[in-house]
């Protein structure tokens, strides 16, 4: 018999977390403490598994998130995670029946994409995702990387302070909420990110070790960027002593405070190397160098994927660039809950207005949803699928003007691992 999927109830959760550090390859087994503490931040009703004989063998979340899209305002996002299949029971179609009840209720509740960070590549362009961001990180060869002396300061007047965790706590939502809303592609952090992020809520399988905290304030005193880092101490004997330090978050709500907290760790003495960690593929530090090639690129690669559930909402949702413009879009959905013939107008101001179209409205570009959700936070270009025959141009010229629509100035990047 066909494994039952379903959500969990209070019984299931200890098995499906055991699911879930299995299909991971974790460890076979897990703490009370662990199921615990995984319990009180899920939602039950969000939480599904694939039952066979009674034993969970797969599991699937998702968590509703406000995802930011360009122009700043904040959509309703499923957040899908947790995406697991016991070796035993893999290729049968178990991750496939999860993700069609999860997207078909984010549908019904109204989210109007589903994002996802993709384990591996080729998983979920078959579900309607595309990739949507980018990452990067750097490794900074620190004696080599003195400031070009463009940016070597003055600044907006503010200071740089080591803090403790208690000030983050404090601190830091109102900030990150800030630096979200200039953020496309970053999505809202919950109290239970902030009690992860500082130590309050720890998980057996992930240990926490307290980082350095930084915080930048502006000559009026205001918090503008937050650091976090740790250092990892190579002694002797063996090689030379040597420190590398790692950025577990840097944010920044002003041009001013991203620079200074870059300039804070590029000056970090006895470091050698810096690890950038998880960054925005344009951010700016490589360029705060005299030599940007001291900024070793470790990885370049696409992060968070996305799918769109309501063409109308999610592209009324973002603003354009270029020219006021009217086009009309054939969207692809197989699966048959996103697809169908749109048109969107945009205005001088870059608002956007998306509706089904008529039966009058010739299509001018046909695309597959999983296309337009590598289109849809701008950082896709539609002329490069267009030579990859991934998007059809129906009227000449159709493609230059999508091009101008969508693309943003700065790559859209989310902060975030979820
Ligand atoms: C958001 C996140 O949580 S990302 C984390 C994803 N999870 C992992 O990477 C953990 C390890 N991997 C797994 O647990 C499983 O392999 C999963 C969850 C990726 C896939 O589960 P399955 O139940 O095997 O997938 P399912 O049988 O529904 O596969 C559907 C199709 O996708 C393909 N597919 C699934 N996973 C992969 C993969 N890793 N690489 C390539 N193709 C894949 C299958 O071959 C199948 O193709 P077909 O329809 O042409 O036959």
């Amino acid at each position: 018999m066909s494994p039952e999927i379903r959500t969990l109830d209070e019984t299931d959760v200890a098995d499906w977390v055991r699911a879930l550090h299995t299909g991971f390859h974790l460890a076979p087994s897990v703490t009370d403490e662990e199921v615990a503490a995984r319990r009180a931040a899920y939602d039950l009703a969000r939480t599904r598994g694939a039952f066979d004989q009674g034993r969970c063998v797969a599991t699937f979340r998702s968590m509703p998130r406000e995802l930011t899209v360009p122009g700043g305002a904040f959509l309703a996002a499923s957040a899908i995670t947790n995406v697991s299949v016991t070796a035993t029971h893999r290729r049968r179609g178990l991750a496939s029946r999860l993700m069609a009840a999860d997207l078909a209720d984010a549908k019904e509740r109204g989210e109007a994409v589903a994002i996802l960070v993709a384990a591996e590549y080729p998983i979920y362009g078959r579900f309607g995702f595309g990739p949507a961001t980018w990452v990067a990180d750097w490794e900074v060869d620190l004696p080599r990387a003195a400031l070009d002396p463009r940016y070597a300061g003055p600044d907006d007047g503010g200071r740089v302070d080591l803090v403790g965790v208690d000030e983050v706590r404090k601190a830091g939502p109102a900030l990150h909420d800030r630096v979200r809303a200039l953020t496309p592609g970053a999505i809202d952090r919950t109290p239970g990110w902030w009690e992860i992020a500082t130590g309050e809520r720890v998980f057996a399988s992930q240990p926490w070790t307290e980082p350095f905290f930084a915080m930048h304030r502006d000559a009026a005193g205001e918090v503008q960027g937050l650091v976090a880092y740790t250092t990892v101490d190579h002694p002797w004997p063996g090689k030379l002593p040597r420190v590398d330090a790692k950025v577990r978050q840097l944010i920044a709500a002003t041009p001013a405070a991203e620079q200074a907290l870059w300039r804070f760790l590029l000056s970090l003495d006895w470091v050698t190397r810096l690890d950038t960690n998880h960054r925005a593929p344009d951010d700016v530090l490589p360029l705060l160098l005299g030599d940007p090639r001291a900024a070793r690129t470790e990885t370049l690669a696409d992060f968070m994927w996305l799918r769109v559930l309501d063409v109308p909402v999610a592209l009324s949702a973002r603003t354009y660039g270029g020219a006021p413009t009217r086009l009309v879009l054939d969207v692809r959905d197989t699966a048959g809950l996103a697809g169908g013939r749109f048109v969107l107008e945009t205005d001088a101001a870059g608002a956007g207005r998306c509706t089904p179209s008529t039966a009058a409205d010739e299509p001018e570009l046909t695309l597959d949803v999983a296309d337009l959700g590598c289109l849809y936070l701008g950082d896709e270009s539609v002329s490069r699928l267009a030579a990859l025959g991934r998007v059809a141009e129906d009227r000449p010229g159709a493609v230059r003007a999508a091009d101008a629509l969508f693309r943003t100035a700065r790559r859209p990047w989310c902060p975030d691992v979820f």
